[in-house]
């Protein structure tokens, strides 16, 4: 009899996120004890296509980081792959962009009636012309940047394309030694992540090797990440997301508001004044907690000056 696969995913750790009606992504929240942690999982659930993302894909990811950002009780977050695949075991993180739907203009929704199961040609027949070609997984990248959460891939397979531009977007990153690939096959189909996905990849890898990585697009394993710095840490499959869930709690244990400073002023040098009006946002919420900004708002409020005598002049 053959080894059962080990699973990364252990059920009894997570509960669904209510009020989601997903297909191609799953939704959890991490639970002990009957008790919600700190924590939540998004995965990519086209295990048959290598969890390549069209735009229903996007839209729904959007949704669910945009929900996690805004869950005031959840520290990180943690993004990875469901698999093995259905057709050949095989797994994956994230796969870029679905290409049989790829449009002229980009990613485009199929219409109402489309069969899943079509071949390419069919599919394409089946794209929706009035509904424009999207390119929106640039939008993810921006929130995930901008969440001032920690956001860690648990990289569960191949990391292609633009999966490969989501695990450098990401804050933190483990990849599973077994499965585990990296490729960045942009240049191969005619696509070009010329923003986070090769700027950031520079600064962790370097910029000879991130050039290296897109233009000859070749397979990278797990290890050679981790040297190069594109993932933090390799682990055995199977623990690839309870490692994940451990650094997401330890993030849960610093901080709040550390955490949301340190990971804006990590993105500030590299985000220009985008990534300046991110921090100063949450340096004004800051201010607005402190007596001297309620001072100016109760003496606008009360017609009066405001008396700023029992501030000092801080050096
Ligand atoms: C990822 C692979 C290297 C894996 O190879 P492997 O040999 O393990 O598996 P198969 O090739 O046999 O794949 C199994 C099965 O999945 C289908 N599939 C895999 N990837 C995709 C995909 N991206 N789109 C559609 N289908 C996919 C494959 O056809 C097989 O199906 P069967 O029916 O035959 O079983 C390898 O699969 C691979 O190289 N995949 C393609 C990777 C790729 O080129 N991705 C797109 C890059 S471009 C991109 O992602 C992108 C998207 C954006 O929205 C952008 C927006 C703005 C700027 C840039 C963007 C961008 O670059």
């Amino acid at each position: 009899m053959s080894e059962p696969v080990p699973q990364p995913f252990d059920p009894s750790a997570w509960r669904p996120v209510e009020g989601f009606d997903l297909t191609d992504i799953t939704y959890h929240r991490a639970v002990r004890d009957g008790r919600d942690l700190p924590a939540v999982r998004i995965a990519f659930d086209r295990p048959e296509v290598r969890n390549a993302f069209r735009p229903q894909t996007v839209d729904e990811l959007y949704r669910a980081l945009d929900h996690a950002r805004m869950t005031s009780d959840v520290a990180a977050v943690i993004l990875t792959g469901n698999g093995p695949s259905p057709k050949d075991g095989g797994w994956a993180f994230c796969s870029g962009g679905d290409q049989r739907i790829r449009g002229r203009d980009g990613y485009r929704y199929e219409t109402e009636d489309a069969d899943p199961l079509a071949e390419t040609a069919q599919r394409r027949e089946q794209i929706d012309p009035a509904r424009a070609g999207r390119l929106h997984i640039l939008e993810v990248q921006r929130l995930i940047r901008t969440m001032p959460k920690v956001v860690i891939a648990a990289v569960s397979g191949w990391a292609a394309g633009g999966g490969h531009s989501l695990n450098v977007v990401c804050d933190l990153s483990v990849a599973s030694r077994q499965h585990a690939r990296f490729k960045q096959t942009d240049a191969n189909v005619g696509s070009f992540d010329a923003g986070y996905g090769s700027g950031l990849l520079a600064r962790q890898a370097g910029d000879k090797r991130a050039r290296e990585i897109f233009f000859l697009a070749r397979e990278y394993s797990a290890e050679d990440a981790e040297r190069w710095g594109v993932v933090n840490e390799v682990v055995d499959h199977a623990e690839l997301e309870s490692t994940a869930l451990e650094w997401a709690l330890t993030v849960a244990g610093k901080s709040p508001q550390a955490i949301r400073m340190l990971k804006l002023a990590f993105n500030m040098v590299d985000d220009g004044l985008a990534g300046q009006q991110v921090f100063a946002g949450e340096a004004t919420r800051l201010a607005y907690m402190t007596d001297e900004a309620a001072e100016g708002r109760d003496a606008f409020l009360e017609r009066r000056d405001p008396d700023w005598s029992r501030f000092p002049y801080y050096y």
